[in-house]
């Protein structure tokens, strides 16, 4: 548990920012110049706050009452940034020495760079460059690793590739995590709590499949980006349709595409906007996934757009549809509605494991 009380004045600009990090992969979210990154330095010892007190697993990095204050080497923190830093004339084996020599067979392992070992890092693409710095940063041996927009120099098919490594990363080494990101489908993705942070303060926070399914995020993600994100196990493979059929608390999903083996847990990211509302289960229609959905909140935003929660089974989802379908429907919590959602609204950046 990693737990953080920052006070600092930065110009014109106060930091303010509270939270509890358990452990796998806390993600801070939030718009530029909401503070991500001063968090972050703050725990890494970068940058000394005014006030406040910063602890992992109940040791102070930072007591202001008791005036501790670690040094950056002292923390045992490892930090990777948006661009690697790695030494341009040092391979990919030296690069990693010299962040440590902690469990170097499994940090080759776990982050696949058996084959580029001998490589000098300008023959690397983005995308491995990262996954270097991440081994380098894991060779310390680090008690909690500190990793500010990884992915953000990464084009897509980049981000794709390097994504898997990062799941693998937090299911198998148990290495708590804070991941500054703005974008939501990789933070759905990894994340296992979700921080959102505006002008210095901490708005919400808390698991991260109930944080995004709150209609209250809505207005903090923007409307696109809102969505729920579900836990499901794959329960079956239609393979002549190409469809993979997926089931969680609240019935069956079907998405296109073979993802995962038998009983694999994947994770989804439902987007609001393609969640389709209807009062009555509907026939005759081309969506596949129809599933039964009892509201439990309706939220108006400032424009015209208003945000459904809803129950599926144990689960939450999320829906956004105008305020005058909400009107001429009548939507009001406790309903049991259903919940339609088109099989290819679910992209393939909202897919994890
Ligand atoms: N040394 C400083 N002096 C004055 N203002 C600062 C200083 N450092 C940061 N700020 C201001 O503090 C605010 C938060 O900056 P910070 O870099 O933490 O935000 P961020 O959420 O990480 O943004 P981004 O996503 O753009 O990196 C910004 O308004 C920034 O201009």
């Amino acid at each position: 548990m990693i737990s953080v009380d920052v006070k600092k004045r930065l110009g014109a600009f106060q930091l303010d920012t509270q939270f509890e990090a358990p452990n796998g992969v806390t993600a801070i979210f939030g718009r530029s110049g909401s503070g991500k990154t001063s968090v972050v330095n703050a725990v890494a010892g970068l940058l000394r706050p005014d006030a406040g007190r910063i602890t992992i697993a109940g040791t102070a990095l930072f007591d202001q009452a008791s005036k501790t204050y670690l040094a950056p080497q002292q923390r045992r923190i490892g930090y990777v940034f948006q661009d690697a830093r790695l030494f341009p004339h040092m391979t990919v084996m030296r690069n990693l020495g010299y962040g440590g020599t902690h469990d170097a067979a499994r940090v080759i392992e776990v982050l696949g760079l058996e084959q580029l070992l001998d490589r000098m890092p300008a023959r690397l693409s983005g995308g491995e460059r990262q996954r270097v710095a991440l081994g380098r940063a894991l060779m310390s041996d680090p008690q909690l690793l500190l990793m500010d927009e990884p992915l953000a120099a990464l084009d897509a098919p980049r981000k794709a590739e390097i994504l898997p490594f990062f799941e693998r990363l937090r299911d198998e080494v148990q290495v708590p995590i804070l991941y500054v990101s703005h974008d939501v489908s990789e933070v759905a993705r990894l994340a296992t709590t979700l921080v959102i942070m505006e002008k210095g303060r901490v708005t919400t926070s808390g698991p991260v499949g109930t944080v995004l399914s709150r209609p209250e995020t809505v207005p903090l993600v923007g409307p696109r980006a809102a969505g729920a994100v579900i836990e499901t196990k794959v329960a079956g493979r239609l393979l002549d349709d190409g469809l993979t059929e997926l089931a969680f608390s609240g019935g069956r999903i079907m998405l296109p595409g073979l993802l995962g083996v038998l009983g694999q847990t994947v994770r989804i990211r439902i987007p609001a906007q393609d969640v389709i509302l209807a009062k009555h289960r509907p026939a005759d229609l081309s969506a596949l996934n129809v599933l039964p959905v009892t509201i439990t909140q309706v939220a108006q935003g400032k424009g015209p757009g208003v945000a459904v929660g809803l129950r599926a089974g144990e689960d939450q989802l999320l829906a956004r549809v105008t305020r005058r379908s909400a009107l001429r429907m009548e939507l009001a919590v406790g309903q049991q509605i259903y919940a339609i959602i088109k099989a290819t609204a679910v992209g393939p950046e909202d897919i994890g494991t």
